[in-house]
């Protein structure tokens, strides 16, 4: 492959320069910089640690050289303005703001799950208990700013962020506005996304254009993709004018019927936010109380115990062997899920089987190879590896939320095992079926090889075809965590917990040179033995992370790399990444039709063993990749 030489690369803009401690003078706060979230049109954001009270929270940093002009100053202003006053759970909580010679700053709480838009790629279409319950915040935060007089007039995905929890906060109120009763805003400045049809006919618009924008949200939370989508823009407008849109019929009654009211063309025929939130959407059906981080990257798993307010144990379950939410001692008491009645209820346990998960028959393999190598055949300019470490040519935002990071090789006796980033443990045994325990220790998972998944939780009785694999399950954990860098005890239950699909290893193999590891999520993630480089390739972002010597943690989109560069030592690992994909893409088809149906299959019958470096005389072997990621980076 031919190479360009190194040449200075072009931005758009200069990144601010931050120093290391931050200091805000009219409070006396020192904040350290911590790791870089990401950056937008005019912010840069980084995660700032207070040094007395150790709290972290967002910064985000606007160089004074781009607030030269009058009205950015004056945007800025009113930005802040509206928002400083703002205090909701489901609003981006403005801290603080304050500037020094080089930057104006302002301190946000921190949202370190990102936003719906990041979701939304992983994910595309939701089920609709997600839908749901992600909606139902909006609204709620939507009601709050338009019981103040306040039009957010940009809520789409991208500011939609979410914490820790997977609560939703409204964000990045650049172009909100207040409005007096009975007002028409006439003018806007910049484009809002889901712009309202009353916009684009510049008809004069008040609040209800954050309603059709919620329309526009929870038309592609169901359905992955926005409702006027087309290949131009101007059609694209014509379509939004002339309410030119379709519903897929998989959706439920109350979803189409919410959808045509919020993008009804005319505004005064569209529901208010309070007429919203009391929609009927949102009363009936499942409504979890929390979702957990897994359905970040993997459907939920809607067992017929989680979509019930007295969650019954699994079919096939006797009562003795039902699971008691209540009085665990050492565990916080769980929240129901809303079901509103017994009529709903059957209903949302229907529609939960339903959306039974289907793992994508080659786990975006395929996709991914088409992406490497499109990739690998532009020009990709040679960049130095310091300064691809920079954080102006990082997308933090595409860093995946599961990856591998201790894997423990019994393959020739059993299976691998593994633990991913968040302390859950798994087991790819022989005979390709898996196991997987939840960082609690108590939510398992068995799929057999045929995919088909199995729910059960650690305090029921299992069933006897599963003793042996579950005591490999917890050999391979307590060898991890004795043997391997310590993991520590696994976080106590939380709710929500229930729901959570794990992604789980598919196919794996050794070279002389590394190992290949592919996720049920797509994530492919390759450990090179010699340097103990890692990187992490996602179809689904179209990015690649490395984690480097001094194990820095580097995420770069593909369409990145061409443009701004790719240092030669991470554009050998691509290649030699394409080449292992397709040695996947083999063996994810060898594995496929394989008889193999015992957890200790002989070596040689297992379909791809053949790929497997086995070890011999029961030996493991194992390793711990990364040991201190940071909490950003889980
Ligand atoms: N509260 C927060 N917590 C965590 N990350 C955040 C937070 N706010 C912003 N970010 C991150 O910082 C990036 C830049 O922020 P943002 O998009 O709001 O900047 P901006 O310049 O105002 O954007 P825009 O161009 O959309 O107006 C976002 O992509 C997001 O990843």
């Amino acid at each position: 492959m031919s190479r360009q030489p190194a040449k200075p690369v072009r931005k758009e803009k200069a990144p601010p320069e931050v120093p290391s401690i931050i200091t805000d003078p009219e409070r006396n706060i020192q904040y350290d910089k911590g790791v870089f979230l990401g950056k937008g049109g005019f912010a840069h954001c980084y995660e700032l640690k207070n040094r007395t009270t150790k709290e972290i929270v967002a910064g985000k940093v606007v160089p004074k050289q781009l607030l030269v002009k009058q009205y950015q100053r004056d945007k800025m202003a009113q930005e802040v303005q509206i928002h400083r006053n703002l205090s909701h759970p489901n609003v981006v909580k403005l801290l603080n703001f304050f500037e020094d010679r080089l930057n104006v700053y302002i301190t946000l709480e921190l949202c370190a799950r990102r936003s719906l838009m990041e979701l939304h790629k992983r994910r595309k279409a939701l089920t609709e208990p997600e839908a749901r319950y992600f909606t139902n915040q909006i609204v709620e935060g939507v009601l709050y700013l338009h019981e103040l007089n306040i039009i957010h007039r940009d809520l789409k995905l991208g500011n939609l962020f979410l914490n820790d929890e997977l609560q939703v906060k409204i964000g990045d109120f650049g172009l909100a506005t207040t409005v007096e009763s009975g007002e028409r805003k006439r003018t806007l400045c910049g484009t809002p996304n889901y712009i309202a049809p009353e916009v684009l006919n510049k008809q004069g618009h008040s609040f209800e254009v954050d309603i059709w924008a919620i329309g526009c949200i929870l038309y592609i939370l169901l359905f992955g993709q926005p409702p006027f989508e087309s290949k131009s823009l101007e059609e694209t407008y014509s379509r939004i004018k002339n309410n030119m849109y379709s519903i897929p019929n998989t959706s439920s009654p109350s979803a189409v019927s919410l959808i045509r009211k919020l993008l009804d063309p005319t505004p005064v025929n569209r529901p208010n936010a309070r007429q919203v939130h009391r929609d009927h959407f949102f009363k009936t059906g499942f409504m979890p109380s929390r979702l957990p981080i897994s359905c970040l990257t993997m459907v939920p798993k809607f067992g017929r115990e989680t979509t019930t307010a007295e969650n019954l144990a699994p079919e096939g379950t006797s009562e003795g062997q039902q699971r008691s939410l209540q009085g665990r001692s050492g565990l916080q008491p769980i929240l129901h899920h809303r079901v509103t009645d017994n009529a709903d209820r059957e209903r949302a346990q229907q529609m939960a089987s339903e959306a039974t998960f289907r793992e994508p028959e080659d786990a975006y393999l395929s996709q991914l190879y088409g992406q490497m190598t499109n990739l690998l055949n532009k020009r990709m300019p040679d960049l130095a590896e310091e300064e691809a470490a920079l954080d102006d040519y990082q997308s933090p935002e595409c860093l995946p939320i599961f990856w591998i990071s201790k894997w423990v090789d019994y393959s020739d006796k059993y299976g691998i095992g593994y633990q991913l980033c968040d302390n859950s443990v798994g087991v790819l045994f022989n005979d390709n079926s898996r196991i997987m325990l939840d960082q609690a220790g108590n939510e398992l998972t068995y799929i057999e090889k045929t995919n088909k998944e199995h729910y059960y939780t650690m305090s029921q009785v299992l069933p006897n075809a599963l003793t042996k694999k579950v005591t490999l399950l917890k050999y391979f954990r307590s060898y991890m965590n004795d043997h391997l860098v310590k993991a520590g005890e696994g976080a106590g239950q939380r709710a929500g917990d229930d729901l959570a699909r794990l992604p789980t290893l598919r196919v794996w193999f050794r070279t002389k040179s590394a190992i290949v590891l592919h996720l049920s999520n797509g994530t492919v993630q390759i450990n090179f033995f010699t340097d103990h480089i890692k990187m992490m390739i996602c179809p689904l972002m179209q990015s690649v992370t490395f984690i480097d010597q001094q194990k820095r943690m580097l995420t770069y989109k593909f369409s990145n790399l061409t443009t701004n560069g790719c240092p030669q030592k991470f554009l050998h690992r691509l290649s030699y990444a394409k080449s292992m994909i397709e040695r996947l893409m083999n063996d994810t088809s060898s594995v496929k039709g394989t008889s193999i149906t015992t957890a200790n299959a002989p070596q040689g019958r297992s379909a791809s063993a053949s790929s497997r470096h086995l070890l011999q005389n029961g030996q493991m072997h194992g390793s711990a990749s990364v040991s201190n990621m940071g909490r950003n980076n889980c």
